[in-house]
């Protein structure tokens, strides 16, 4: 298949193009050829390209600033896949779009099912949603993938900045009150070529739906810090302390979910493929990093 991947220097681009398998045609596509916050270049690119699929993994991810740039976010993550969708309805092509854990409002005391429903507290999360529901009535034929805590050799992400941090002060202090299923940007890779290797045989398998596909287990962001670093030191690096925090003492300009965990079974049913453990894919990444 002829598949279409927005962006390419993000954390799961970048590992798309890793992972990605010789029987697929992967094309990828950044600013400024394709800017998800100008609609025109979204016909351009997709009327150009003609691809049979569409993994959109472009999107605002800066949660922070999304709260004081709402309308730039919602261009990019709640309008854009919505146009992107369409475009790719008028030739035929199905899209795979990721979304987020941040769609939920973590006061459930479970794992999050597909079926739960949403409530976003912070921008980046509304805006998220937004392309989940521009997605879904696009008439494209579609899968969104809800992933979480993302991290990998690449860009910015949570393993980068605790290792970062580790370097320059012998204690962190860390936020332990905020619950979630940290995700191996490799694995959703293998999880986007799994939907395309399925929708190659059958187009409709598993089609117009909402999954979800997080690291198998559940933590908290301090405890995922001291995993990180106990890593760190099993590789030579550099280790620090974690005080554990409440989220009340690490003021942020967003909101985040105190649970965010996501239950994965309904895409394993569907599609067959389960995350390993969070602290199975994370230590690959971290060996990487220190090499
Ligand atoms: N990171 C995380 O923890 C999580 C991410 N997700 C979702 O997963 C997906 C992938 O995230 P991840 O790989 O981590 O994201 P990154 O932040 O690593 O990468 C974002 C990508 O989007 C591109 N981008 C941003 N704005 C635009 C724009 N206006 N036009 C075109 N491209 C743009 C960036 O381009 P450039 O390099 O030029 O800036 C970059 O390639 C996203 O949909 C995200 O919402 C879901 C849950 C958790
Ligand atoms: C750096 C640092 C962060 N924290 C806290 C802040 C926050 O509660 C938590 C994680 O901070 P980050 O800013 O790395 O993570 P955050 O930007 O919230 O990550 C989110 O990104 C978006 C894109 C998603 O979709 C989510 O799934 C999630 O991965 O750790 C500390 O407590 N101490 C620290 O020194
Ligand atoms: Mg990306």
């Amino acid at each position: 298949m002829r598949i279409l991947v927005t962006g390419r220097d993000g954390q799961v681009a970048r590992s798309l193009a890793e992972r990605a398998p010789a029987q697929h045609d992967v094309i990828f596509v950044q600013r400024p050829e394709l800017d998800l916050a100008d609609f025109d270049t979204i016909h351009r690119v997709i009327e150009a390209e003609r691809p049979d699929l569409i993994f959109n993994v472009a999107a605002y991810t800066a949660v922070d600033k999304a709260e004081s740039e709402p309308a730039l976010a919602m261009a990019v993550n709640g309008t854009a896949p919505g146009v992107l969708a369409r475009a790719a309805a008028e030739i035929g092509a199905g899209i795979v779009h990721l979304s987020t854990d941040y769609v939920f409002d973590g006061t459930l005391d479970r794992p999050y099912l597909e079926t739960d429903p949403v409530s976003p507290i912070n921008v980046y999360g509304e805006t998220k949603l937004a392309g989940e529901q521009a997605v879904a009535a696009s008439g494209a034929r579609y899968a969104i993938l809800r992933t979480a805590w993302v991290y990998s050799p690449f860009g910015r992400n949570f393993v980068k900045t605790i290792l970062a941090l580790a370097a320059q002060r012998d204690e962190l202090t860390i936020v332990n009150d905020q619950w979630g299923c940290p995700t191996s940007a490799f694995d959703i890779a293998d999880a986007l070529f799994r939907i395309a290797d399925r929708w190659a045989v059958d187009p409709q398998h598993g089609a117009d739906a909402i999954y979800h596909l997080a690291g198998g287990g559940e933590t908290n962001w301090a405890e995922f810090a001291r995993e990180i670093l106990a890593m760190s030191i099993a590789h030579g690096g550099k280790d620090a302390e974690v005080r554990g925090i409440p989220a009340t003492d690490y003021p942020t300009p967003a909101r985040r979910p105190s649970n965010s965990r996501l239950d994965s079974r309904r895409f394993a049913q569907l599609f067959g493929y389960v995350a390993p453990e969070w602290r199975a894919s994370l230590a690959p990444v971290v060996r990487r990093l220190l090499a």
